[in-house]
């Protein structure tokens, strides 16, 4: 087991990169503690996989250094770092037997034969893979496959980590959860680092303690998923994270803060010391649809919107406004009676964020 450090790591697939924009991992620092059960979150294209093969050593980093425990690992291979990875696809040697599956990697490594069997037999007993132990892995379901493939990668007491790169892409959505409760469990009672790539927000939510979310070849925000929910500290995550994501406004400098459509929102005595000394112009205050506090009589520091649609998804409503030529989104229960045209949204000062370049920006007091 071990703590996985990328420092100063970067990787580009052309051979003499000179843009930024040629590399599939922009330069990073970054820590997988020893025992932590992470998700690597992002898009299509974002650099997920190119990052895993690099952790595992199947693709050797142009740039920067691998260290498990402090120990450079650039030139070892996969089986020599001790890495167990899971694919999208199961790998599995189809006209084995389960039994036999989940023994080669033991008897690979010389292990005696009887603590081949007791292994085995503990890690199908928390698989649930009892009943089909000496049956051919060709006749398994495919949900069975994904799990002797995880148990290949479990039965070995020195893996420094298990790598899990979309792992649940073939199983059926309902048994999709129960799978995820077993890996969470397993992490728990092995206590073994484990990196889990996907590009879905609730599948990297429900699995990870920490999340790290990847944007064109960088780790943007790197956190827990109420974190990246209530303190995105890019606007790609506030976009990303949250169902809808988070909305944007454009706004301007103005006397005390930022403005649009002539509301003035001031901003601390922090935030207006990095104002004075950023050149940008490219300001976004951002909010939540979640904490968009929506009225049906006009309250101290509302303001109107016109009502464009109301989305009724049956244990809330997102509704879709107008606010001075701006389209913003709220999140409302149920049962919250609204007006039919019109209504008025305040916005709670807490969580009313501002991005300069993208990038959040606080204050003192926060
Ligand atoms: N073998 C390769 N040769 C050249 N470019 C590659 C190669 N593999 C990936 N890339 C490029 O590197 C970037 C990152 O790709 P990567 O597969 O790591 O992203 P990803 O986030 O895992 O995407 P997905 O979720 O679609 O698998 C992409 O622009 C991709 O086109």
């Amino acid at each position: 087991m071990a703590e996985i450090h990328l420092k100063k790591l970067a990787h580009s697939y052309s051979a003499n990169p000179k843009f930024t924009s040629e590399y599939a991992i922009r330069e990073m620092d970054h820590v997988w503690e020893q025992g932590g059960a992470y998700a690597l979150l992002g898009p299509s294209g974002c650099g997920k996989s190119t990052l895993l093969n690099i952790i595992s050593g199947l693709l050797s980093p142009s740039e920067g250094e691998v260290l498990f425990d402090g120990e450079r690992v650039n030139d070892l291979t996969p089986s020599q770092r001790n890495i167990a990875q899971v694919f999208q696809f199961p790998v599995i040697y189809d006209s084995m037997t389960v039994f036999d599956n989940l023994a080669f990697p033991l008897r690979n490594m010389k292990v005696p034969e009887s603590k081949v069997k007791k292994k085995v037999f503990e890690i199908a007993e928390i698989l649930e893979l009892q009943d089909v132990l000496h049956n051919k892995a060709k006749n398994l379901s495919a949900d069975e496959k994904q799990k002797v493939s995880m148990g290949r990668g479990l039965v070995r007491d020195d893996v420094s980590a298990i790598l899990f790169d979309e792992p649940l892409t073939v199983i059926d959505p309902h048994l999709k959860w129960k799978l995820r409760r077993k890996l969470k469990q397993i992490h728990e009672q092995f206590n073994i680092t484990m990196v889990y790539v996907t590009h879905d927000q609730l599948e990297a939510a429900t699995f990870a303690d920490k999340i790290a979310l990847m944007y064109d070849g960088n780790i943007v925000q790197f956190g827990t998923p109420r974190e990246l929910f209530e303190k995105p500290n890019h606007t790609f995550v506030g976009y990303f994270i949250g169902s809808p994501g988070m909305n944007f406004i454009e706004v301007a400098r103005c006397a005390g803060g930022v403005e649009f459509a002539g509301i003035t929102f001031p901003v601390d005595a922090g935030i207006q010391d990095i104002l004075d000394q950023v050149p940008t112009d490219n300001l976004k205050l951002g909010i939540r649809p979640e904490f968009v506090h929506v009225c049906a009589e006009s309250i101290e520091g509302s303001f109107e919107c016109d009502i464009k649609h109301i989305e009724d998804l049956g244990t809330y409503k997102i509704i879709t406004l107008d606010l001075k030529g701006r389209t913003l989104k709220a999140r409302i229960d149920e049962d919250q009676q609204i007006p039919e045209h019109k209504v008025y949204v305040s916005f709670p000062k807490q969580w009313l964020k501002l991005y300069v370049d993208e990038y959040l920006i606080e204050g003192d007091s926060e």
